[in-house]
């Protein structure tokens, strides 16, 4: 069985599957590759390891409807067309857990290097402009014992609120999808309605999947409802937020900082009015991006393409009606 991966992963992860015999061939880049050439290269392959998210269409899927698995290297798979992978019957796998702890420490980094405007401090300095600030000039806030929203308490959410307990003290309110009891009776988590997680949070952060029902969730409406001296950080995805929202939102002072390791579109133009302010740090979508992280994340995905080359089911399956006996599309 032949694999293509689509950039480039740990040696070891290649020797690993190449023990089992599948026969490996890895695009020698860190470039994203476009949507043609990976066509073009799945045309050789059984299997694609899709590294770094390229988007997946209906066209992708269409063309290489020969693949026996789609194996993803990331949590969030809003980037595939996944009726189309299930049509064509081919599974595709992701990988939740392992980066969950790196991704709420990034949440959690945001967090304070916004609440003390870090990042525009250090680049006073990059710019030879350090001074010595005024007493009272760009103070940050204290988000010691503050109160902590979490939109879309899952695997992250629930990693950043034990951090944000157990550090500092803050307490949490929630809003997902359905109650979170572990949260609810480790952390005393409360779970609120939206309106209630928009008024009464200190930090509101997002930790939902990209749906059509939490797009642009955070919008004009939404940041006016919440406190003037309240931040938001969003490690999620960029779409949850309306992006001119936000801006008009931080400049008419409607909320006081904004942390975004997630933007839309990415890479975020460098002309954007977010970077030049002081009350708001944006990454360029790192959440999981330690060592150990993607060693953990290329490891998932390599195990899920053994299942496949041993005629196993993926054990982190996204689209499971794959495997069922009658699904729309081809049989
Ligand atoms: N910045 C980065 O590098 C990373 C970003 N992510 C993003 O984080 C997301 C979450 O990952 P996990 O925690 O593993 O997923 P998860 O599935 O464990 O948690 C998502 C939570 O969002 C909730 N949710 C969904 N729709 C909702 C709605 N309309 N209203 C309220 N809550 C809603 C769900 O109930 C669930 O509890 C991923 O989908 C991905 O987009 C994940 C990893 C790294
Ligand atoms: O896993 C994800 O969804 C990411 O965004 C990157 O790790």
């Amino acid at each position: 069985m032949k694999v293509f991966v689509s950039r480039r992963i740990p040696g070891e992860v290649i020797r690993f599957m190449e023990q089992y015999g599948l026969e490996v061939t890895c695009n020698d880049s860190d470039e994203r590759m476009q949507q043609n050439d990976l066509i073009e290269a799945c045309k050789k392959a059984d299997i694609l390891f899709n590294v770094g998210s390229a988007d997946l269409d209906a066209r992708f899927m269409e063309s290489c409807q020969h693949l026996k698995g789609i194996v993803l290297t990331s949590v969030g798979y809003d980037h595939i067309d996944l009726n189309s992978a299930t049509y064509y019957g081919i599974p595709v796998s992701n990988t939740p857990d392992v980066l969950s702890k790196s991704t709420a420490d990034t949440a959690f980094l945001l967090m304070l290097a916004t609440s003390r405007k870090a990042f525009y401090q250090a680049r006073q300095i990059e710019k030879g402009a350090w001074k010595n600030n005024g007493f009272l000039d760009e103070l940050g806030i204290e988000i010691n014992g503050k109160t902590l929203g979490i939109y879309g308490l899952g695997r992250i959410g629930l990693e950043l609120a034990k951090m944000a307990k157990d550090a500092f003290g803050m307490k949490i309110i929630y809003n997902n999808r359905s109650r979170n009891m572990e949260a609810e009776q480790l952390l005393n988590a409360r779970y609120v309605d939206f309106g209630e997680l928009l008024s009464q949070s200190d930090v509101l952060s997002v930790h939902s999947n990209l749906t059509p029902e939490t797009q642009y969730r955070f919008n004009r409406d939404s940041f006016r409802k919440m406190k003037k001296t309240s931040i938001f950080i969003n490690t999620a995805r960029g779409k949850i937020h309306h992006e001119p929202d936000l801006i008009n939102a931080l400049k008419e002072g409607e909320i006081w900082g904004a942390g975004l390791d997630v933007t839309d579109p990415e890479p975020m133009l460098p002309d954007n009015p977010l970077l030049q302010m002081s009350n708001v740090c944006v990454l360029p979508h790192i959440g999981s991006a330690t060592i150990e992280t993607r060693m953990a994340m290329a490891n998932v995905a390599a195990h899920n393409i053994i299942a496949v080359f041993r005629g196993e089911k993926m054990p982190q399956i996204v689209n499971k009606e794959v495997y069922d006996e009658v699904r729309p599309g081809k049989i």
